[in-house]
């Protein structure tokens, strides 16, 4: 399928047809004078895995940031629907951290974690950030540390920690808040073949168990398979999707 403008059509998704949790629409961004998102206009099903490839250089990344309130992009909406439907695009600096804190899990290729922390102090970042106690946040952050295999590490810190220890604990750290969206750029870019796939289940598994969209980055076929869609993109623009295996 080739289009400028890709609307994820239920024909697309028969048996997968959910509501959007965020929909992008004419999203526009430029570095300088150079266009990088030239309108892009696409729909993030609540809950299931969504995986965006291209190129080097095709804008997967800047999508991401602009889909995650990361990036103001120059034009265009992202409107995550929650109770009520929230603009991301047009919220100011503070309430776009105030949603990526509480709303919206990050995970990216690595150099995330603060290296003076616990893998526990830094799982329960986002909510120490958000007002919760620090007794609760760090109990909170050990229970998700635990369900992701790493029950005993909860005191190291991460350079006592393998790339895919490490890789865990971030995606401790964007689970503890139950976001309703996990962005993650390249999580497994970092790590052996093996090590990457095994992370990778953790996280397809995770955003499952507690129903969050996961939006994912990757240039490896073998990840974006294992999402329900993958979008491609090239220049800036959305030229085809496709079912993924969802496993
Ligand atoms: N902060 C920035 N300032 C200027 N140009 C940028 C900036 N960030 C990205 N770009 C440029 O915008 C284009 C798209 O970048 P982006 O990182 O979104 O692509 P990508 O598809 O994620 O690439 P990769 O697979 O290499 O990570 C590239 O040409 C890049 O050089």
């Amino acid at each position: 399928m080739t289009s400028t403008h890709f609307h994820p059509h239920p024909s697309t998704a028969p048996h997968r047809a959910s509501r959007a949790v965020l929909q992008a629409r004419g999203l526009r961004h430029a570095y300088a004078d150079r266009l990088v998102l030239h309108g892009i206009d696409c729909d993030i099903p609540a809950g299931q895995a969504i995986a965006l490839m291209g190129p080097s250089g095709s804008g997967k990344t800047t999508l991401l940031h602009a889909l995650a309130g990361i990036l103001q992009a120059d034009a265009g909406s992202v409107t995550y629907l929650a109770d009520r439907p929230v603009e991301v695009n047009r919220l100011g600096t503070e309430a776009r951290a105030a949603l990526r804190r509480k709303d919206f899990g990050l995970v990216f290729q690595s150099g995330q974690l603060l290296g003076e922390l616990t893998a526990v102090e830094n799982a329960a970042l986002p909510l120490l950030l958000a007002g919760v106690a620090p007794r609760q946040a760090e109990a909170q952050a050990a229970a998700v540390l635990g369900s992701l295999g790493l029950g005993g590490l909860e005191q190291r810190r991460p350079g006592e920690l393998s790339g895919g220890q490490q890789q865990r604990v971030a995606i401790a750290r964007a689970l503890t808040p139950r976001p309703a969206v996990i962005f993650a750029d390249e999580p497994t870019g970092a790590l052996d073949r093996r090590t990457g796939h095994e992370v990778m289940t953790v996280l397809r598994d995770a955003h499952r168990q507690i129903g969050a969209a996961l939006v994912l980055v990757t240039h490896d076929p073998e990840m974006s398979a294992r999402c329900d869609q993958v979008l491609h993109l090239r220049d800036g623009r959305i030229v085809g999707a496709e079912l993924g295996a969802g496993r």
